[in-house]
């Protein structure tokens, strides 16, 4: 008789579903999973999180032999809750827009009224600077617009420090723990000086000063999972836990293609771009994690597909039928604005439109290529920060797509590696785990997944293409 083996799991609790792997911690080895849907929209109840959680544990099979968890989550997201540890109002997400302005105004608050001199100074201080995206815009919002929401708040964590304190068997305020990969999206905590600023805290809330989660090591324990009494690691933002899902290391740019498009490259040194494009995070690892974030990404394909009544692969095969550049059709897709250029209030446009170009596989190849050369753009930004790139990996929903495989490696401009369909971000959460369980210095050495690799010839001209029309547009 073999043995019982030791398992752990890790939680992805993303934008749009929470998903449960459960894994082998000594060879890594997938166990079981479930997943359970969120609901949709940008300002969403934590409960549901919980729900969704607690659903797609008992489709795992439960915890009950799991000997330690830990939380990857969707990034920058703000839980407000009071003294007593209840939720004082739906978390605004990520890729809620409404306190672009909030961004703004901090920026030139911090520059003495001049918005470079902003720029600058938030680059140095956190290594990001403000868009809608990050915590402490959404905390000058709540300020202005809900001044006794604020009042009322005692503390401010994000949606993974939150799913990990009501995962655990102490509750109290003062446990509330995060890491360094999501403090750094908070914009009041540095990863360049691993400190908290909480000057920068009270400028967004105007002088309040709630409680933040401490922030742990990268395989701290920080508590111990209510009922099991299983290890809970620290958890961390979903893109610094896919990066460690896939065991990234410098050299390696990952391109994500979920809700969100991710490009994220491991650095040994922190970076701080003045032009906000690329945000100065964190990894996982105490490491760093450059990345550079759009709001359209997997949802475009979702559009494009609704548009044309097809489903998935329907829609990668109209696209891939079609001619690189789709004859000039092109779809600029910022269907909820845009992060990453930052255009909070911008809407999608597609432009090109003949008789020759009004087919769905043209339509259905500019969605793609609109998808596509924005995340090159991304690619050329962090690239522009001195990072060296070596492999593109490509994860993400949209990453199954037959068309965005074989149509990156042009429009990149760069061949690449697609692993298996899979859970990356809940994967870094179980290495993380299993990691805490270990006490060793480095992450357990998991088996890493073949990677298919994709190459093309240059997509001459798609790029240019959709520059000139995005300048045209600028998607308003
Ligand atoms: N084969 C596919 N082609 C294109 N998009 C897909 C495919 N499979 C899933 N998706 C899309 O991927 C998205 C989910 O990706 P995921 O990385 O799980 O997102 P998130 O982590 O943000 O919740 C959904 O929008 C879904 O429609
Ligand atoms: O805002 C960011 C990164 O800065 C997003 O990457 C979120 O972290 C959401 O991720 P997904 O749910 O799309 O994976």
């Amino acid at each position: 008789m073999s043995a019982a083996r030791t398992l752990v799991a890790g939680v992805d609790t993303s934008t749009q579903a929470c998903k449960v792997v459960i894994r082998d911690a000594t060879t890594g080895e997938l166990v079981r999973s479930g997943r359970a849907a969120h609901p949709d929209g940008t300002a969403v109840p934590p409960a549901a999180w919980e729900a969704a959680f607690t659903a797609a544990a008992e489709e795992a099979g439960g915890l009950d032999d799991v000997a330690a968890l830990a939380v990857g989550g969707q990034q920058h997201g703000m839980v407000c809750l009071d003294a007593d540890g209840t939720v004082v109002r739906d978390a605004l997400l990520w890729n809620d827009v409404r306190s672009a302005g909030a961004a703004a105004d901090l920026i030139t608050e911090l520059g003495g009224g001049d918005e470079a001199a902003g720029r600058q100074a938030w680059a140095d201080a956190v290594g990001v600077v403000p868009v809608a995206s990050f915590t402490g815009t959404k905390l000058r919002w709540l300020a202005d617009a809900e001044p006794d929401n604020a009042d009322r708040t005692a503390a401010v964590c994000l949606p993974h420090d939150w799913l990990t304190w009501r995962l655990s068997a102490d509750r109290r305020l003062d446990t509330l723990a995060t890491d360094r990969g999501d403090a750094s999206g908070t914009a009041y905590w540095s990863a360049r000086t691993g400190e908290y600023r909480f000057d920068l805290l009270e400028l967004a809330m105007r002088g309040r000063r709630p409680a933040v989660p401490r922030v742990a090591g990268p395989a701290e324990q920080v508590g111990v999972l209510a009922g099991t009494g299983a290890l809970l690691g620290p958890g961390t933002g979903d893109n610094a836990a896919a990066a460690l899902g896939l065991a990234a290391r410098p050299g390696d740019v990952i391109v994500s293609i979920g809700t969100s498009g991710v490009v994220s490259a491991v650095t040994t040194t922190a970076v701080a771009d003045v032009t906000g494009t690329v945000a100065g995070f964190a990894d996982a690892t105490g490491n760093h994690l450059p990345l550079v974030a759009t709001l359209n990404a997997a949802r475009v394909l979702d559009a494009a597909a609704t548009m044309l009544g097809v489903d998935h692969a329907t829609l990668s095969d109209l696209a891939l039928s079609a001619p690189s550049g789709a004859d000039g059709l092109v779809l600029v897709p910022y269907l909820e604005g845009e992060r990453t250029p930052n255009l909070p209030d911008a809407t999608g446009a597609l432009h090109g439109l003949t008789l020759r170009t009004a087919t769905p596989a043209h339509l259905a190849r500019a969605a793609v290529e609109g998808l596509l050369c924005g995340l090159a753009d991304g690619i050329e930004a962090v690239v522009a920060q001195g990072v060296s790139v070596e492999r593109v990996l490509l994860i993400g929903g949209a990453a199954r797509s037959a068309a965005v495989q074989q149509l990156a490696p042009g429009i990149f401009g760069r061949p690449v590696l697609v692993p298996p369909p899979g859970e990356y971000v809940a994967d870094g959460a179980a290495r993380q785990a299993a990691w805490t369980l270990s006490g060793d210095a480095e992450p357990p050495a998991w088996d890493q997944p073949g990677l298919q690799a994709f190459e093309a010839a240059p997509a001459t001209g798609v790029r240019e293409r959709y520059a000139e029309v995005r300048g045209r547009t600028d998607g308003q």
